[in-house]
């Protein structure tokens, strides 16, 4: 992808569906009685594996341009895969699907790419483990392929030691198949769409704090979805907005779950004009349009109890950082280092090589001041969310930027090229 420098951003646009609630929409959408219709799916490559991987377990789903229909077979009508499970690109789909999985009444294997097979499983195969399951790291290293032995599980209290809504949610979908109240402590409350959707389907979730509680019930049953636009995909055009002149943007119908907008709490911190208009809440998510205008922004510190809530937007707000006056801190976000790349590593490379002044330490990552970005040829890893920050650092870049593997951008945000240039001189 070839990015050249942009005289301002202006407009309306849209941003395709959230990607952690798509992913649900699927599975709990499965797992219920009756049909499921989904507006605003995200085609993304990860949400497609996991389309795949419940229609490989003979679930029923059908797309019909932005419409997707999942026949539901209820929590007993999954089927044995003939192949292995293969969840391409997709952390939320494996281990959200290996609490399904470890209950079912079969075998089976579920593995994905290189990324995937280097990205630590432990933190599931542990909890699962103590409810019952039978879970084997073929490897023998805690990573995919994993080998799930169906097996009979009861419930458990889990102290997790990262916030994580995947380790949560694999949980949570496990625990459907026991008898009696799981508990789930996270250190501090992780993203909570599958908490809000399984109670929008009749399930029975509680949260206190940071303490959730599951208690099984008999049967889900289908509703119909409207899956609001993603804040970790907006998030690109916000920092856009914000660190280009004369620039004014609306970011219509985006989702902003308390639990996933530390990007907007952060960018205000940094002196950002950003506002919401039009609040309201869509099927249990308060989703709102959001209103941005170029702004000059100063550095903050981001730590503690807000990554979780910004996690994927980290890589973007290094570049918005590189735009601050001051210095821009990033701390306890370790979690970076676990992602579909080490974002800490891959963010501090190639954004040094456009010139910007970032430091990556153990825990994140210290960005100084440092506007005048030059173009250069830099690479994603095949990181959609490195792909789609490099990117947006081309557009106040001096000169071409040409950004390297960039068709991993497909895995969260198809058309994210041509949505730029709707709002752009690009
Ligand atoms: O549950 C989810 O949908 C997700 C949870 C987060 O991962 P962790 O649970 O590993 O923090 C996030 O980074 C990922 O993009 C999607
Ligand atoms: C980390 C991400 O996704 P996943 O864990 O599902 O691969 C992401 O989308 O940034």
């Amino acid at each position: 992808m070839i990015i050249h420098p942009v005289k301002s951003i202006q407009g309306e646009i849209n941003v395709p569906g959230d990607k952690s609630i798509s992913h649900r929409a699927i599975m709990l959408g499965a797992l219920s009685k009756g049909i499921t219709n989904i507006k605003g799916f995200l085609m993304g490559e990860d949400c497609l594996s996991t389309i795949r991987c419940f229609r490989d377990m003979g679930i029923d789903i059908e797309i019909n341009d932005s419409l997707v229909t999942v026949n539901g077979r209820g929590l007993h009508g999954l089927k044995k895969p003939e192949n292995e499970l293969y969840v391409g690109n997709s952390g939320t789909t494996l281990r959200l699907m290996s609490g399904i999985l470890a209950p079912q009444d079969f075998d089976c294997i579920i593995t994905g790419d290189d990324s995937i097979k280097s990205r630590p499983m432990k933190r599931i195969i542990d909890p699962l483990t103590k409810m019952g399951a039978n879970i084997v790291s073929i490897e023998s290293n805690n990573k995919a392929p994993l080998k799930i032995i169906g097996s009979k599980l009861h419930n458990i209290t889990h102290n997790s030691f990262v916030a994580s809504a995947q380790v949560k949610s694999c949980i949570i979908l496990a625990s459907l198949y026991t008898e009696n109240d799981t508990k789930i402590i996270e250190p501090v409350l992780s993203r909570n769409h599958t908490e809000i959707m399984l109670n929008y389907f009749g399930g029975n979730i509680t949260t206190e704090g940071s303490t959730i509680t599951s208690t099984p019930v008999k049967e889900l049953y289908a509703k119909d979805i409207n899956i609001p636009g993603d804040i970790s995909s907006a998030a690109f055009f916000m920092v856009a907005c914000l660190i280009t002149k004369n620039s004014q943007l609306v970011i219509k119908n985006v989702g902003i779950n308390p639990t996933r907008d530390g990007i907007i709490t952060v960018l205000k911190a940094m002196n950002g004009d950003i506002s919401l208009l039009n609040e309201r809440e869509i099927n249990g998510e308060l989703v709102a349009d959001i209103k941005v205008k170029s702004s000059k922004l100063s550095g903050t510190v981001i730590d503690k109890d807000i990554i979780p809530a910004l996690i994927d937007e980290i890589p973007v707000i290094a570049v918005a950082a590189c735009f601050a006056e001051g210095k821009t801190i990033i701390k306890d976000a370790q979690e970076l280092k676990v992602k579909e790349s080490n974002r800490i590593e891959t963010m501090v490379t190639e954004l040094s090589k456009m010139g910007a002044d970032i430091i990556g330490t153990d825990d994140g990552m210290i960005i100084s001041h440092s506007p005048n970005l030059r173009g250069a040829t830099v690479k994603s890893y095949n990181d959609h969310r490195v792909a789609m920050s490099l990117a947006i650092a081309g557009l106040v870049a001096e000169g071409k930027t040409d950004i390297n593997e960039s068709e991993c951008i497909d895995i969260s945000f198809p058309g994210f090229y041509n949505s730029l240039q709707n709002i752009s001189d690009l």
